[in-house]
């Protein structure tokens, strides 16, 4: 059975329909993606999933749970990182996780929660005080001080430099590889790549694809580009006659190509029977990046198939 289950949600803000149609559903244990541009609808749909905002139409069930009708059920099995916003400065850490812990039945250890996320030096520290990586590891560690079975995360990593974002994403594994769902809305493709076993891309209130990251990026064809510098010449019709080859363009003495999944195995294989030497060869892969940007700009295209 489903953790989660959304099915046609629909949410308007007076004549903004913030939420047209999306279902998908998430499998016990996974990390589930929620992947879109900016006003898509991402936040409002985890908000009616986590019961802080009710729905206009669909139906919405979290472990066999009415986000709404169950609310306080509900808040004792899935953990909501909340946005920085709201905790008090003065708070010292150990305050605040003994704060939210008084709100669960059965509540982590907090000394441990704390040294599993790296905190517990900063258990006397006062809110204020904590960088933004500390604040970021704070708010799992809240939405986990309640023991959940479900984790929903929105913009993890927003505002945290390269390495703060490696670090939240090797936790945001083990909170998995400890047995918890994670729902997690993300901006960023590399993050969406690295950690989730499947994602929903939605655009403007609607689901897109669900897919894996590397089932999304071979929607748009799962092709490759090479660039090089032939060590003797090469001509376009040569190129262009490998049925894996699709176009040719060149750059002074280097020549770009784009094409099929096996393009770099063709070419290097013709360069090879003259004798050629791709020099300098840079080698790229359809990315997640390139399926987010054609498949969300291709929404009036996406929405009659
Ligand atoms: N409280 C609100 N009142 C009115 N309109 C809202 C409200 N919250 C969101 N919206 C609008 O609903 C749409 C969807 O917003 P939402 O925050 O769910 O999108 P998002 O995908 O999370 O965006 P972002 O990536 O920018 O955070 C947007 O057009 C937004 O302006």
């Amino acid at each position: 059975m489903p953790v989660i289950e959304v099915t046609n949600l629909h949410k308007e803000y007076g004549r903004v329909t913030a939420v047209d149609d999306v279902s998908f559903s998430v499998e016990p244990g996974e990390i589930f993606g929620i992947l879109g541009p900016n006003g898509a609808g991402k936040t409002t749909t985890v908000e009616c999933i986590s019961g802080l905002r009710a729905a206009d139409g669909g139906s919405v069930r979290v472990l066999g749970l009415d986000p709404v009708a169950d609310r306080d059920e509900l808040h004792q099995t899935v953990g909501v990182q909340l946005q920085e916003a709201g905790l008090p400065d003065k708070l010292q850490v150990r305050e605040v996780m003994r704060l939210f812990a008084s709100f669960y039945r059965d509540p982590a250890d907090i000394d441990v929660l704390l040294r599993r996320l790296g905190l517990a030096g900063k258990a006397q520290a006062r809110y204020k005080k904590l960088s933004g990586g500390q604040k970021q590891r704070l708010a799992i560690a809240l939405a986990l001080v309640g023991n959940p079975r479900v984790v929903i995360l929105d913009e993890l990593t927003t505002g945290l430099d390269p390495h703060a974002r490696r670090e939240t994403w090797g936790l945001v594994e083990q909170v998995r590889d400890q047995g918890v769902t994670v729902l997690l809305v993300t901006h960023f493709m590399e993050e969406a790549e690295r950690l989730c076993d499947r994602l929903a891309l939605i655009d403007r209130g609607r689901v897109v694809a669900v897919d894996t990251p590397a089932g999304l990026a071979e929607r748009t064809g799962g092709g490759q580009r090479m660039r090089f510098r032939p060590s003797a010449p090469v001509s376009d019709a040569e190129l262009l006659a490998l049925p894996e080859v699709e176009t040719v363009t060149r750059h002074g003495a280097q020549i770009e190509l784009a094409g099929t999944s096996q393009l770099v195995q063709a070419v290097t294989s013709l360069l090879a029977r003259s004798q050629i030497i791709a020099e300098g060869l840079r080698v790229e892969q359809t990315s997640l990046d390139d399926a987010f940007v054609s498949l969300t700009s291709h929404m009036e295209t996406a929405k009659e198939n």
